[in-house]
């Protein structure tokens, strides 16, 4: 068996009710080289990590490891090999200390609880991710959190490193401290199979790629012989735009206005917003840049009405005073709103398609005096899967079945056909592929040039960039200004979402030097 490879997956194939995610795949990953696995959503790449992470359990095909067929029955096997997983969704306990979490998470692989905290603050440090292991997570940024999680697994003797879209949550200068503790592994001997949306970050640091379509292997590469462009074109094939213009515009007339509002912490490790100044016009797109738990979590929900108390008069759609308003109510004055959080709050992950259509589309001729009529809301529900193109067994499909960026692409579709005047949206991209993220992006860019005000949260800088008319941060529950896109350098915006801005500086306004600059 050829041992040059560090893992051989052979044949891999698991059938799911409905969607074969993996058909006889072959994915090959070399000593010390960074392998990225890619392809459209819902191709089949978190079903074949998690299979060579013990987490999924194929129904064919063959792992060797180092050469040697292995049977990877669960996590800690694959972690007795040598495999780390860094997944999506960190599962850290926020109450806990770091120390705390890793033992919890290693178990009698942390080794003696004596002194994993001073190795926690070794590895960490001679990574280049420095931690101090008594903190307790609720104090960390979400940066600080991945660091954990990837010292979690460079604590064990690890030979590969297997990261789940790690970027999508880090700063401009975050990402570039992750590529550089993730050479200094490979220089180590360590191999990385990196799964990412952006393109440019894979030519920019994986060694070798493989291609996933529908559950098979479309095509390899070396990314670095590629542009971003034409690695794109190997995921979605020739029929799928994967660029659009990028149109600026101004609007006229607010529908949106925040004035003067604060909100003190309610729950433990609630950020209290401090003074928010807030303008959204009809017919444009504002940006809100940041790290995640800067405050994010707690705008939304002041704004969609998650989260009722009255603030005064302090939130207005078209001058109507909304403080204190139902999420309902606010729809029907024509909010639309996309959570960050898919499973749970933007679809119910135990119902199927055509329930979670209703579920905010009721309003919009699918309900007659109290009638349902299914007709209709199956009809809507079809229209939503083909427009957007959500891969999917179909409408029957319980929300939880559907790949992570087709869920997506899911609810933003029929928040976008009930043609609000007020979407309200946190990471509308997030994991959803390149095909994808241009059809979203031109959904969103129609509905703004209909008069839709339109409010993005999100931590993607490069789709603030692409969308947004104005563009600000928050940090610390607190806005900074706000620039016409094409006016604010991305090191500037990356100075704002580190709180490097003048409380005095109010939004909408060009900041002053000692604004921008000061520390
Ligand atoms: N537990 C499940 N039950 C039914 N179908 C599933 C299940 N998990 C995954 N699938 C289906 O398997 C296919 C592959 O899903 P997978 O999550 O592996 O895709 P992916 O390439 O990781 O997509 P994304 O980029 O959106 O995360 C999808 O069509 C998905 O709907």
């Amino acid at each position: 068996m050829n041992k040059e490879n560090r893992v051989m997956m052979k044949g891999m194939t698991k059938q799911y009710p409905g969607c074969k995610a993996n058909d006889g795949i072959n994915l090959n990953i070399k000593h010390k080289e960074i392998h990225a696995l890619l392809g459209e959503n819902g191709a089949g790449k978190s079903t074949l990590i998690k299979t060579l992470y013990g987490v999924v359990k194929p129904d064919q095909g063959e792992i060797f490891w180092n050469g040697r067929l292995v049977d990877i029955k669960d996590p800690a096997a694959a972690r007795a090999l040598g495999i780390g997983m860094v997944f999506q969704h960190f599962s850290l306990f926020e109450t806990l200390t770091i120390t705390e979490n890793i033992a919890l998470a290693l178990g009698e692989q942390a080794g003696h609880p004596n002194t994993l905290a001073r190795r926690i603050k070794e590895t960490s440090e001679r990574y280049g991710m420095p931690l101090s292991p008594e903190r307790r997570v609720s104090s960390l940024s979400t940066g600080e959190r991945q660091r954990v999680e990837i010292v979690r697994c460079l604590l064990l003797d690890i030979q590969l490193l297997i990261l789940d879209e790690p970027t999508s949550v880090l700063t401009p200068q975050e990402v570039d401290q992750l590529f550089k503790t993730l050479r200094t592994l490979k220089k180590e001997g360590c191999s990385v199979l990196f799964i990412s949306h952006k393109l440019h970050e894979v030519t920019d640091i994986c060694d070798s790629a493989t291609i996933l379509r529908a559950g098979k292997v479309s095509g390899h590469c070396i990314p670095k012989e590629e542009t971003p462009a034409s690695i794109a074109r190997m995921m979605v094939g020739d029929d799928t735009p994967i660029s659009n213009e990028t149109r600026r515009a101004e609007g006229s007339g607010v529908f949106l206005s925040v004035d003067n509002l604060s909100i003190k912490a309610e729950a433990m490790f609630d950020i209290p917003l401090k003074n928010i100044n807030l303008t959204v016009k009809k017919g444009e797109i504002v940006g809100i840049a940041g790290v995640a738990g800067n405050g994010q979590e707690e705008l939304l929900k002041a704004l969609s009405g998650e989260e009722t108390q009255k603030h005064g008069n302090s939130i207005k759609f078209a001058q109507q005073v909304v403080d204190g308003m139902s999420p309902l109510k606010r729809r029907r004055l024509g909010m639309a709103l996309v959570p960050e959080d898919r499973l749970g709050r933007g679809a119910v992950p135990t119902m199927d398609l055509c329930e979670n259509t209703l579920l905010t589309s009721f309003d919009h001729g699918l309900v007659n005096r109290g009638f349902l009529n299914k007709n209709k809301i199956v009809a809507l529900a079809d229209k939503i899967i083909a427009k957007y193109k959500v891969k999917t067994a179909g409408n029957h499909a319980h929300a939880a079945s559907l790949s992570g960026g087709n869920l997506q692409k899911f609810i933003i579709g029929r928040e976008v056909e009930q043609q609000p005047k007020f979407l309200l949206m946190s990471h509308p991209t997030w994991g959803v592929d390149i095909g994808a993220q241009v059809a979203i992006h031109k959904a969103i860019l129609n509905l703004r040039d209909q008069g839709c005000a339109i409010l993005i949260i999100s931590e993607d800088l490069d789709e603030l960039y692409k969308v947004s008319d104005r563009l600000g941060a928050i940090c610390d529950g607190k806005l900074s200004p706000f620039l016409p896109t094409d006016e604010l350098p991305l090191p500037q915006l990356g100075q704002w979402m580190a709180g490097d801005f003048a409380d005095d500086d109010t939004q909408g306004v060009t900041p002053s030097p000692k604004g921008a600059t000061h520390s």
